[in-house]
């Protein structure tokens, strides 16, 4: 806990039970089959124990767990294992109760142990969470191991890492290989186990000890390569790693009505950006791996983890729909010499019926002027409001698969295929965004290529209106079509 306290996001920015419990199915019926309760600190939400039931009622979900600081643990475990509770983590960095005072700058650590010890009794194995620090904790290395002789624990040392504001130097990092030399200089028996697929951490014992070690090495070999995980923070952004920046707040695209549909896209597009590792650190490692391959650097390069990033845009988004609708609306009541009106003069789609299936294609272009600050804020990815690139690209795909709400008279067509293109050009000052739209149907795709490249044109123009309002979207055209009745393809492209 630093000096002067964390603050803390005000109540109404946090999910709701029902926001929760609504993402939670979501999230289970797209295949999430564990769900971990973390934090901050799970156990300040009243609502904690109903939580956990509700997770537990849901029939696909296999598993509920918790990672706390157990300082509450004695009055809250016993409903919690009523409710489902599966398994529990409890973070606890020292077995010094001055140490832990200092640490967290309150009392409690009686009160921790006895959770853990509750926790045993109760039937559970719990995990305790140790990030060792050097000069700080390292001389407890034994003793924590100490503490599995008589109990069924799972001890866990944590390589410290670097988190905006915590003051992380290479220095401070106590590696997994040394922590183990230590731990055999006075156990040579300090033997390896198996270990799940996905597990965060490698697991040791000393044979004949009750309860087990284990290591979680983000630092000096990372897991990245085996994480399925995601993660949902408190106030609703989803992340898709612990390093990266926020992605998109499903709190605001719910709050704005977003569909089902299009949340569970959100969620899809985000999770399709996971990267192989995390995103904070050159590809480099601090020392020497355990599988023989050589490090060339002990400087581990950190990127900027602090960098702010709130993507709202689901909720602009749908404004930006809305507003543009009624619009569309409007002018089509004023237009009575268009081809898709009847003899009465009324409003009339075109009977495509007769038409062959033929698959179709249409690409169409936008681009738009920035200027020379925002293309480079925008290549760096450094703007507040997030990834400019990406949530302009999902947002023309979800502006393709909406173009028949949005244009009056436009046909639903289910689309084979979407693809969006954003890319901002140094030299032209500019973003380009480019869509190619697929179908295979009877009418084409021109208006969903050209109503995809106009709202990630104007999600562009929302993400960076912050910096300045001297933007200027321009060339919205097509730029080919082919597979209907006649074929078209733009001569001068520039
Ligand atoms: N790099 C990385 N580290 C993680 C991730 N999840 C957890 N950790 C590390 O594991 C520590 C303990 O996390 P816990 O909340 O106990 O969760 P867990 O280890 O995933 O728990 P289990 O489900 O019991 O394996 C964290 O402090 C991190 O150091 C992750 O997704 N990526
Ligand atoms: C952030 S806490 C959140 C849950 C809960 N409040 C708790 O104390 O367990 C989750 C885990 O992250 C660990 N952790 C916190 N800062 C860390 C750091 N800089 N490096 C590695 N692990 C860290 C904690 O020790 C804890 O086990
Ligand atoms: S990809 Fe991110 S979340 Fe997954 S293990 Fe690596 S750091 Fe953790």
């Amino acid at each position: 806990m630093p000096a002067d306290g964390v603050p803390l996001q005000p109540k109404d920015k946090l999910l709701t039970t029902e926001e929760i419990l609504r993402l939670a199915r979501i999230f289970v019926e797209q295949g999430v089959r564990k769900i971990r309760l973390t934090g901050g600190e799970p156990t300040i939400r009243r609502d904690i124990v109903d939580l956990v039931a509700e997770m537990k009622a849901l029939p696909q979900l296999e598993h509920v767990g918790i990672t706390t600081n157990g300082l509450v643990l004695t009055r809250l475990l016993l409903p919690l294992q009523r409710a489902g509770l599966d398994s529990l983590n409890i973070s606890l960095d020292t077995l010094q109760k001055d140490r832990f005072e200092k640490i967290t700058r309150r009392k409690g650590w009686e009160r921790v142990i006895a959770g853990i010890d509750l926790a045993v009794q109760l039937g559970y194995r719990p995990k305790v969470n140790c990030v060792l620090m050097r000069n700080f904790n390292e001389d407890e290395v034994c003793d924590f191991v100490e503490f599995t002789r008589d109990r069924p624990v799972d001890v866990r040392f944590i390589e410290y890492m670097p988190f905006s504001g915590n003051k992380w130097h290479t220095d401070r990092l106590i590696s997994f290989k040394e922590t183990v030399e230590l731990i055999r200089q006075r156990w040579p028996e300090f033997e390896a186990l198996p270990n799940g697929p996905n597990d965060t951490s490698k697991a040791f014992a000393v044979p004949g000890f009750k309860g087990q070690v284990g290591f979680i090495t983000s630092m000096t070999e990372h897991f990245c390569g085996s994480c399925n995980r995601l993660r949902l923070t408190a106030d609703g952004n989803i992340k898709v790693c612990l390093f990266g920046n926020k992605e998109f707040s499903l709190r605001d695209a719910m709050r704005s009505n977003v569909s089902e549909e299009d949340l569970v896209d959100l969620i899809g597009a985000a999770v399709r950006r996971k990267k192989r590792q995390h995103a904070a650190f050159s590809p480099r490692h601090a020392e020497p791996l355990a599988d023989g391959k050589s490090p060339n650097d002990t400087d581990r390069r950190l990127a900027d983890t602090s960098r702010p990033s709130t993507i709202a845009s689901a909720a602009l988004f749908h404004h930006h729909l809305h507003s543009h609708r009624s619009q569309l609306l409007q002018a089509a009541r004023h237009c009575s010499s268009l081809s898709h009106v009847n003899a009465q003069g009324k409003a009339q789609m075109v009977d495509v019926g007769e038409k062959p299936t033929s698959m179709r294609l249409a690409q169409a272009e936008a681009t738009v002027l920035v200027g020379e600050r925002l293309t480079q804020l925008i290549a760096a990815n450094e703007l507040a409001k997030g990834d400019v690139l990406s949530v302009a690209q999902l947002a023309g795909i979800i502006g393709a698969k909406r173009t028949s709400e949005l244009i009056p008279l436009c046909h639903n067509i289910p689309l084979s295929s979407v693809k969006v293109q954003a890319q901002p050009l140094a030299n032209e000052q500019c973003v380009r965004l480019e869509a190619s739209v697929r179908c295979t149907g009877q009418t084409g795709v021109e208006m969903e290529a050209l109503t995809a490249v106009s709202i990630a044109a104007l999600t562009v123009y929302d993400m960076c209106k912050a910096v300045s309002h001297d933007i200027c979207i321009t060339n919205i055209r097509l730029l080919r079509k082919s597979g209907g009745k006649r074929d078209y393809q733009r001569r001068e492209q520039s």
